[in-house]
């Protein structure tokens, strides 16, 4: 079974997640199928481009992708189960292991399926994923098709949590697989737990930092944020994600994250102890040990598709703050056949110019720099 040859794909939940990947399935040919509860999300995510709305006389979907919020999921996912028996249905909840509970505990045996008619044996078409990229937005409005391109997709096949026995079939995890590399996403296979246990640390722990950082700017004076630079930038941008879906995150998944928390909160204390007087004996070596220490943990992320960490290069673009700039910098980039790894647009507060900071390899910098400045543009390198 693959989600290439299997008959539609069907995306129940056309928000962020669910448009993005409508899009990125229609952008690689597929037939992507759309339903969402609300209408307006359906009817957005159709008129992007993401899909066509699910009727009565769509065909019957080979493939499932269930993209609701986590709280919904586990019975979105029995419903898929039930209502198409032959097709894999994957989700894309960020949470997995009480996902795959409350799936079990729908389920009855062999002998005596629960009551909603799903049984153990409908998992084996069940694979619970997890692409790891996302936006500080909601909705099909922010959806982009090419969000999962180079970004990792954790896929976390069923298991029996008594007998450890895995219940996704082998036919149902290759289709997650497919439908992750389709959308050029690189495929990490973990177990739920695991996963959650990785997630706390790598993606709902910076989430919260990010939201702590980012609240105690809600009183700051207008004169003090005006000096916001790219430090503040950096660290908040998921400050502005949508309360409701980390809530059921969170909640979810507060074990592991709250062991992590007490660490933090030790590293928090100590940090006080030492600026309430940083110049008291070892108070230096405590501050810069703090921040080596922050060095040594922020070289061991990976770049893409999990290589090893790798900084670029950035040549900095002034452009008169309108439309069309960007686009105008990106296709000089490609004329002078530099690959852009990242991209970011800057404004400076007060003037009518922006800055393009375009990263590449190191190597290509000086290269792309003067191929710009030959085409025209104002460059800058840093
Ligand atoms: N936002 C991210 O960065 C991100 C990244 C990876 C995974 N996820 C996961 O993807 C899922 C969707 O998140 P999102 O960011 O797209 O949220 P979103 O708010 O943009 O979209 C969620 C959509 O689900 C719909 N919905 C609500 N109840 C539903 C139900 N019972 N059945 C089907 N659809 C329902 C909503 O109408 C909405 O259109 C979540 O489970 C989230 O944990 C999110
Ligand atoms: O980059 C963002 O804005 C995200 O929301 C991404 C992010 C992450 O932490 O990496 C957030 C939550 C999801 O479960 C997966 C991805």
């Amino acid at each position: 079974m693959s989600v290439l040859s299997n008959g539609p794909v069907l995306i129940r939940g056309t928000g962020l997640l669910g448009a993005s990947i409508g899009l990125g399935l229609r952008a690689a040919g597929h037939h992507v199928l759309l339903s969402d509860p609300s209408g307006t999300a359906e009817a957005i995510a159709q008129d992007i481009g993401a899909g066509t709305r699910l009727t009565e006389d769509s065909p019957h979907p080979g493939v499932v992708v269930v993209a609701a919020p986590p709280e919904a999921t586990a019975t979105e996912v029995a419903a898929a189960l039930i209502t198409y028996p032959r097709a894999v249905v994957l989700d894309i909840a960020s949470v997995k292991a009480q996902i795959l509970q409350q799936l079990l505990a729908q389920t009855g045996d062999a002998q005596a399926p629960a009551a909603a008619g799903l049984t153990r044996g409908d998992l084996t078409r069940y694979v619970g994923t997890h692409p790891m990229a996302g936006r500080e937005k909601s909705g099909p409005v922010a959806a982009r098709g090419e969000l999962f391109t180079s970004m990792p997709w954790v896929i976390c096949p069923a298991t029996d949590p008594e007998t450890a026995q895995q219940l996704s079939s082998e036919e149902a995890i290759s289709t997650a697989v497919d439908l992750a590399r389709t959308l050029g996403a690189s495929v990490h296979r973990m177990d739920p737990v695991k996963h959650d246990e990785s997630v706390a640390l790598i993606s709902h722990l910076p989430q919260v930092a990010a939201s702590l950082v980012a609240s105690r700017l809600q009183d700051a004076p207008a004169s003090a944020l005006a000096l916001a630079g790219n430090g503040l930038r950096d660290v908040t941008r998921i400050a502005a994600s949508d309360p409701g879906l980390w809530v059921q995150i969170l909640s979810a998944n507060s074990r592991p994250l709250v062991e992590i928390l007490y660490e933090l909160r030790a590293d928090v204390e100590r940090l006080i102890g030492t600026l309430e007087d940083p110049t008291a004996p070892g108070g230096q070596a405590d501050i810069a040990q703090l921040i080596s220490e922050g060095n040594s943990g922020v070289a061991r992320v990976p770049g893409k598709h999990g290589a090893p960490p790798q900084s670029f290069a950035v040549v900095t673009v002034i452009v008169d703050d309108r439309p069309g700039q960007i686009a105008a910098v990106l296709n000089d980039v490609e004329k002078a056949g530099v690959n852009v790894e990242d991209l970011r647009m800057e404004h400076s507060a007060g003037h009518q110019v922006g800055m393009v900071e375009v990263s590449v390899l190191p190597g290509r910098r000086d290269e792309l720099a003067q191929a710009l400045t030959d085409m025209g543009w104002k460059v800058v390198l840093s």
